[in-house]
């Protein structure tokens, strides 16, 4: 039986329609997931104020469309940071979401934790306790640690898991391979600082199917997690590190949301 709506966004079909050609399609041409990063940033490149801060940047509107694009994908990923920063939902709250007035936990992306280390409390976090209320799916952990026997056997339960990846740093490559064997075919990289500068490096920068951002009229000032990946360099030559293409720029209240696909 569907649950009641409360709490639940909505996002006009009118405003769907210019992010379309940027999401995942339904037949995807090839195993590695479509992978989409999106966050929300001042106008000084800011995520948050600081590592341990909770920042809300995105109006209302925006936030429904990150929430549309949380049911366009079949996974959510964020680093350690941030799950211990915001301890998140990671759900979506769109109005007809599996939990949000749909059936089962039709629309619902699958949390991924990457925390090597294994420092996240996941039995006491927002998401698992959600999952447990079936208004989301359950985390998966990506570390390097084997996973105590008490967390991996609840999160089976809910059908959720883990991936042991061996040393840490993770190779965003290797990670994305196990995503693919999992079974997910898209996956959302939300953030934080660390997650987000690592996929816009040189090194990983083709890894990137799709980029949206949220920008909001707001500074945060030094001192907060940047958006600012390392420069590329060639023959001791400074480059920039890449550029988007096929770009569109989406009002949405007082944000805009940029969209667009690596340039090759
Ligand atoms: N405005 C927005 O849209 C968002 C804001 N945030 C904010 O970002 C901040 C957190 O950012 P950060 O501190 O940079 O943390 P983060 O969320 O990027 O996590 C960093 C940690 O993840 C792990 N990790 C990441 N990549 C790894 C790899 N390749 N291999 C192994 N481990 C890896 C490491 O333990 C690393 O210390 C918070 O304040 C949060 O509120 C987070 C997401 C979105
Ligand atoms: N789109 C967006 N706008 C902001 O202003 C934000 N602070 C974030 N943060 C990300 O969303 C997560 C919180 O999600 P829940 O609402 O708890 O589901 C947070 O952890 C960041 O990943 N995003």
């Amino acid at each position: 039986m569907a649950l009641p709506t409360r709490d639940a966004l909505t996002f006009p079909d009118s405003q769907r329609q210019p992010i379309v050609p940027y999401l995942p399609s339904s037949s995807p041409s090839s195993s590695k997931p479509f992978v989409t990063l999106t966050f929300a940033t001042s106008l000084d490149s800011n995520l948050s104020l600081s590592p341990g801060v909770q920042t809300a940047l995105s109006g209302p509107e925006s936030k429904a469309m990150t929430h549309y694009l949380r049911s366009e994908h079949q996974s959510i990923l964020v680093g350690v940071g941030t799950a211990i920063a915001d301890n998140p939902s990671l759900n979506c709250r769109l109005e007809g979401v599996g939990g949000y007035g749909g059936e089962g936990l039709s629309g619902q992306p699958a949390p991924i934790v990457v925390d090597p280390r294994a420092r996240w409390d996941v039995q006491r976090s927002k998401c698992m306790k959600l999952a447990r209320e079936k208004r989301g799916r359950a985390p998966w952990l990506v570390t390097s640690t084997p996973v105590p026997h008490e967390t991996a056997h609840t999160l089976e339960t809910l059908n959720g898991g883990f991936l042991h990846l061996g040393e840490s740093p993770i190779d965003w490559r290797v990670l994305l391979r196990h995503l693919g064997m999992q079974g997910f075919r898209s996956v959302m990289i939300e953030g934080g600082g660390t997650v987000i500068n690592d996929l816009l490096s040189p090194q990983y920068f083709d890894l990137v199917d799709s980029v949206i951002v949220t920008i909001a009229p707001t500074w945060l000032g030094k001192g907060g997690v940047q958006i600012c990946p390392h420069q590329r360099t060639e023959n001791g030559v400074r480059l920039p590190v890449g550029r988007l293409k096929d770009v569109k720029w989406v009002p949405l209240g007082e944000d805009v949301v940029l969209c667009g696909r690596p340039e090759r």
